[in-house]
């Protein structure tokens, strides 16, 4: 197999940027076609629509990056990893988060079995759970119901969970506050803890059971139960883990009975839907964690069966790769324009990063294309006030996405019209940009002179010609969320297998913790530390000297 930018696909890809796209306009693609929003624009289930049109990119663009596509086999690696082939080849592991949102429980194999009875074994146990701490029945030591769930865990055993019951607050029991932890800065659960000790559940929420933060986190978490008054007997009512690793559960005292499992072959960032995802469904209750689960399911479905030209996960994908390797950008923009979803950005830049941010394909081989891009954001309009400057005038080219619902879950007077008015606008100024006739002609008419006119009107021009997509949907609601998120989760997936890489794994997060656990045993005492280089040994000595 040949790959990026070694392939016929690439190569067509790269004469089609020289020869046309590098100076082309999108003003004038749109001038030059009327039918061009109806022909860039896809639907999903009528509540979903993806303007893919602000892109600096032709039916010839599209039918290019189509084929690289196919060259690449996107088609045939997808129904690989939904069948259970272990195609996160440096783990010997199966790539499936569509098992656990498998609602139609089609039987998938893994090892010569079936992998669907044990997900839907741990979704019941699931809901039973939910059921019983919003029924009041899941008592604490003294008797009372649970008020606070406090979830410690990081990265994937984090990110997800956070940024779905943000997204989906309104849906939300508000009776029960759930908190999260994941820093290992102290200052993260002592500003978190000061709750009432007998109605708190403790989630401990990691894969393998073994990551520094959450077990550093979770046994100050017990120290601060126990010191509260709560005798050891009442751990087992206070501490449930979501984890592959049962020995290690137990070996931190909670009851086998109160762990939620999963399998190796759920990746870390792509694990919200799985037992993960337990404190989503006890903030919004078991009916909107499935919806959520349903929404990801008919992505997962859309993405597997629908043609290149209607799908979406890979219409986002081969954009993003039209960008990344052949106009060079380096970032990736997610600009939700809903306030809920202020943790997307921050969610996907786990997903994304920790996906493709490899330098080595999959079969070894050193990678000569750029792979995946610096994913960043924050909501709209309030990134509109900070950093967009830079995407209107700056030098560099940072691709967009846009995402705002039609329907506000607060309708208070204007705001939601006039944030998508906001929305709006911003891809239209992106796009058309405003030209040096009309500065100058403005200037002119609000009566400046002839050398103010010169001197200032260079500053006022907009270039216009940055590429953005619209995502709309008609409502935030779990199951539009839960289609989304698979709508990204797929992107990333697509854009992995044009680059050859595999995106399952993440071993650029090892050798830092490893580090990390050589020098803590240096932090302690006075003497000083000179076995690191140069730099190493002076951050840590200037650390000591100054420490309280
Ligand atoms: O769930 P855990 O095993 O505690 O892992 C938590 C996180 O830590 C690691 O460093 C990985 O980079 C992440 O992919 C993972 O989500």
């Amino acid at each position: 197999m040949s790959f990026a930018p070694d392939s016929a696909a690439w190569k067509a890809l790269q004469e089609h940027y020289d020869a046309q796209m590098k100076q082309a306009k999108m003003r004038e693609l749109f001038a030059s076609d009327p039918a061009r929003f109806d022909k860039f624009s896809l639907g999903f289930e009528s509540k979903l629509l993806l303007d893919f049109s602000k892109n600096i990119a032709t039916d010839e663009t599209m039918r290019l990056l189509r084929a690289l596509a196919a060259e690449a086999d996107v088609s045939g690696w997808t129904r690989r990893m939904f069948a259970g082939e272990k195609i996160n080849n440096t783990e010997g592991r199966a790539v499936l988060h569509v098992a656990l949102r498998n609602r139609a429980s089609t039987p998938i194999i893994v090892d010569g079995a079936d992998v669907m009875p044990g997900v839907n074994e741990v979704l019941a146990k699931m809901e039973a759970f939910v059921n019983k701490v919003h029924a009041g029945e899941w008592k604490g030591y003294t008797g009372k119901p649970i008020t606070d769930v406090v979830n410690i865990g990081i990265g994937g055993s984090d990110l997800g969970p956070v940024m779905v019951t943000e997204a989906l607050k309104n849906y939300s029991n508000r009776a029960l506050k759930v908190h999260f932890v994941s820093n290992v800065d102290g200052t993260h659960i002592a500003e978190t803890v000061p709750l009432p000790a007998e109605s708190t559940l403790f989630i401990v929420a990691s894969k393998t059971f073994t990551t520094q933060e959450t077990m550093t986190n979770a046994h100050s978490a017990k120290a601060w139960f126990l010191a509260s008054g709560a005798p050891e007997g009442a751990v087992a009512a206070h501490f449930v883990a979501l984890s592959t690793n049962e020995q290690g559960c137990k070996a931190f005292g909670i009851d086998p009975g109160n762990m939620f499992g999963f399998w190796d072959w759920v990746g870390g960032r792509y694990s919200l839907w799985s037992a993960i995802g337990l404190p989503i469904a006890l903030a919004l209750g078991w009916a909107n964690y499935s919806a959520l689960l349903d929404g990801a399911h008919a992505m997962d479905q859309h993405f597997l069966s629908a043609p290149a030209e209607h799908n979406l996960p890979l219409t986002l994908a081969l954009l993003g790769v039209w960008y990344n390797n052949f106009f060079g950008a380096e970032t990736h923009a997610i600009l939700p324009y809903d306030q809920y979803m202020h943790r997307f950005a921050a969610y996907f830049q786990q997903g994304d990063m920790e996906s493709n941010g490899k330098y080595v394909r999959r079969d070894g081989s050193i990678v000569t294309a750029s792979t995946g891009p610096v994913i960043w954001g924050e909501p709209g309009t309030n990134g509109q006030h900070a950093f967009y400057q830079l995407i209107h005038q700056g030098t560099k080219l940072i691709p967009c996405d846009f995402f705002a619902p039609a329907q506000t879950q607060n309708p208070i007077g204007e705001h939601h019209p006039i944030l998508l008015s906001n929305f709006f606008a911003q891809t239209e100024a992106l796009m058309q940009g405003k030209s040096l006739e009309d500065v100058k002609g403005e200037l002119a008419a609000s009566g400046k002179g002839a050398e103010e006119i010169a001197a200032l009107a260079p500053h006022k021009v907009f270039e216009g010609n940055k590429p953005t997509n619209s995502i709309l949907v008609e409502k935030l609601d779990p199951r539009t969320l839960g289609a989304v998120i698979a709508m990204y989760e797929h992107k990333i997936f697509a854009q992995g297998i044009i680059w050859g890489i595999n995106s399952f794994d993440q071993w650029g997060v090892e050798l830092g913790k490893a580090l990390a656990k050589a020098i803590l045993p240096e932090l302690g005492g006075d003497a000083p530390v000179s076995s690191h280089d140069a730099s190493t040994n002076g951050l840590i000595n200037w650390y000591k000297a100054h420490r309280a």
